[in-house]
């Protein structure tokens, strides 16, 4: 997906608009509040807190994997989530699930970050891959199709590598780093394709209870801007590459229109959800 503007707006020489006493290092996207970074941090952190207690997203002695691309939000979701097990006593037992599509060039590196991220969470990590789940790589299928649907395949592909990554590892629940604008483009796509049954289930933060493992989504109200921020600030070690096989054009505009509504402030995203 598109990465934000990484650099934060600078704020002028004003004290932090919360704690009164530090100067403010940044403009927070989500409320315009002139903060410093140890007020942003604790804001951040204590949202995505609340937005799980207040879902119940987990439960005490749950085995949980977080999907891990590699990518700032997953990577961010994967730091925060292990600080916030350990600070409030989630009980939880996470790991990182990565699903190795086989595009050469972009997921091997991105895997690099992952495997650097086990360390540094200390978190266990499991990767499948398509050429062992499959028998096919993402190269080898472009290779034969082209570049028209690939990521339909991919994304198709990439749900059940996840569902058996997660069987593997036995876990209650599998959380991915889809964040609000993320959430805000699927609501304006499945509108302008006029997927009603899609338009209904995109918005809920725990998807597929039915089914073998559910899905969370703990970023589900948290700003992409903030993630980078956030990345930036702590010095997170992300990958910030594009597929090289997804233009996804059409996604990209439903990316752009948004930006444009939040540019001139129209509209808040967290209304899509609504
Ligand atoms: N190859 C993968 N392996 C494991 N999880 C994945 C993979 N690709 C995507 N995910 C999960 O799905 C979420 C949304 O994926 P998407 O492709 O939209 O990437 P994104 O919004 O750029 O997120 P990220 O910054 O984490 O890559 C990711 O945050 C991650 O939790």
């Amino acid at each position: 997906m598109g990465e934000a503007e990484v650099k934060p707006k600078k704020a002028g020489p004003v004290q932090c608009s919360i704690c009164s006493q530090r100067r403010a290092a940044l403009k927070r996207p989500k409320t315009l509040e002139q903060i410093c970074r140890e007020c942003f941090y604790a804001v951040f952190e204590e949202e995505i807190h609340r937005v799980i207690v207040d879902n119940q997203l987990f439960k005490p002695g749950e085995r949980i994997a977080i999907g891990a691309s590699g990518g700032k939000d997953s990577t961010v979701l994967a730091y925060v989530l292990s600080e916030l097990n350990r600070r409030h006593n989630y009980g939880l037992d996470l790991f990182l699930l990565s699903v190795d599509e086989g595009i050469t060039g972009y997921r091997d590196d991105s895997l690099e970050t992952v495997k650097r991220n086990e360390i540094q969470y200390g978190l266990p990590l499991k990767v499948v891959s398509y050429k062992d789940l499959y028998g096919w790589t993402m190269d080898e299928i472009v290779k034969m199709i082209g570049l028209k649907n690939n990521c339909t395949f991919c994304g198709v592909f990439r749900r059940q590598a996840l569902d058996r990554g997660a069987a593997m590892l036995k876990v209650d629940k599998l959380a991915t780093g889809h964040n609000a604008d993320d959430i805000a483009e699927t609501v304006l796509l499945n509108i302008l394709r006029g997927d009603i049954a899609r338009l209904s289930r995109c918005t809920s933060i725990i998807t597929g209870e039915d089914g073998p493992i559910p899905r969370c989504k703990p970023f589900k109200y948290t700003y992409e801007k903030e993630i980078v921020m956030y990345a930036y600030f702590k010095r997170l070690d992300y990958f910030s590459t594009e597929c090289i096989y997804s233009p996804n054009a059409y996604r990209g505009f439903a990316r752009e229109f948004i930006k444009d509504l939040e540019r001139i402030r129209l509209l808040p995203l967290t209304l899509f959800q609504q």
